[in-house]
């Protein structure tokens, strides 16, 4: 059993001697998990008091969701803030324009496979831009089921499966929170700034190993263990606690 984190330290005491760059997660770090995608409740002007924590760190703030930005918009209004949706493979900056390359959807032969496959076994189906989603959070002995099928799907049709909280997720090859953390680190306002990464979940493992490879240091959220992580904090309330949002 590997020792609990401690807390990280205050976020004003890691600013005073540094130049701190936030990397922040969205569903279980932001927001509270909910049973499925759409029924999250997302807390009153969070964009704004996100907003106006970036201003006080100069801009440099990242939303890095597993979620496509057309859908994390669709839960928090326009995002003025640096984001990057779709596990990482799609970034903007704070301005709308586009850091690397947009991902495209999934071949229309895999996609209906998939759509078939959450049909007959009872999976609930996330169609997103990038990718598509096989939920099993309503039963979980679903799981090596869901498993067995993507890994097939993905060896067939060269895809990389993402996994999450009873989720299975395939997409396109290639990115991930790591790539998101290192494209925005290469640019103003985020170079030369120590990066710190705030998740709770496995995908967010390549945002911290990123982010101690550049210098800083993740933040697991929940209880989960989480190998990368150099602290813990225990809930969302306690991350929005500790960002003073
Ligand atoms: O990287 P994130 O911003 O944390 O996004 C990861 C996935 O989050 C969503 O799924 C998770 O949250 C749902 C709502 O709370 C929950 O029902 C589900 O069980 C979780 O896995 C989202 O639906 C996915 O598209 C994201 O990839």
């Amino acid at each position: 059993m590997s020792e609990p984190l401690p807390p990280p330290p205050d976020l004003a005491a890691l600013r005073s001697g540094q130049t701190i760059a936030l990397f922040l997660d969205f569903d279980g770090t932001l927001v509270e998990l909910a049973d499925t995608p759409d029924a999250i409740t997302v807390p009153s002007n969070l964009h704004e008091r996100l907003c106006a924590l970036a201003d006080r760190l100069g801009g440099r703030l990242a939303l890095v969701s597993g979620r496509a930005i057309v859908d994390l918009e669709r839960h928090v209004g326009p995002v003025a803030l640096a984001c990057a949706g779709s596990h990482g493979g799609h970034c903007r900056d704070a301005t709308g324009r586009a850091v690397g390359n947009v991902p495209g959807g999934l071949p229309p032969r895999s996609l209906a496979d998939i759509r078939d496959f959450a049909q007959e076994h009872g999976f609930a189906l996330e169609d997103k831009p990038h990718g598509a989603a096989l939920h099993y959070r309503a039963d979980p002995s679903l799981e090596e089921r869901g498993l067995a099928f993507a890994r097939d799907i993905a060896a067939e049709h060269d895809l990389d499966v993402k996994r999450g909280k009873f989720l299975i997720e395939l997409v396109g090859r290639g990115a991930n929170k790591g790539s998101a953390v290192r494209a925005f680190m290469d640019r103003d306002p985020f170079a030369g700034a120590v990066p710190v990464f705030v998740g709770d979940d496995v995908t967010d493992e390549d945002g911290m190993c990123a982010a101690a490879d550049l210098g800083g240091f993740g933040i697991a959220v929940g209880d989960r263990r989480n190998e990368q992580a150099k602290y813990n904090l225990a809930s969302v309330a306690a991350v929005h606690h500790w960002l003073g949002l």
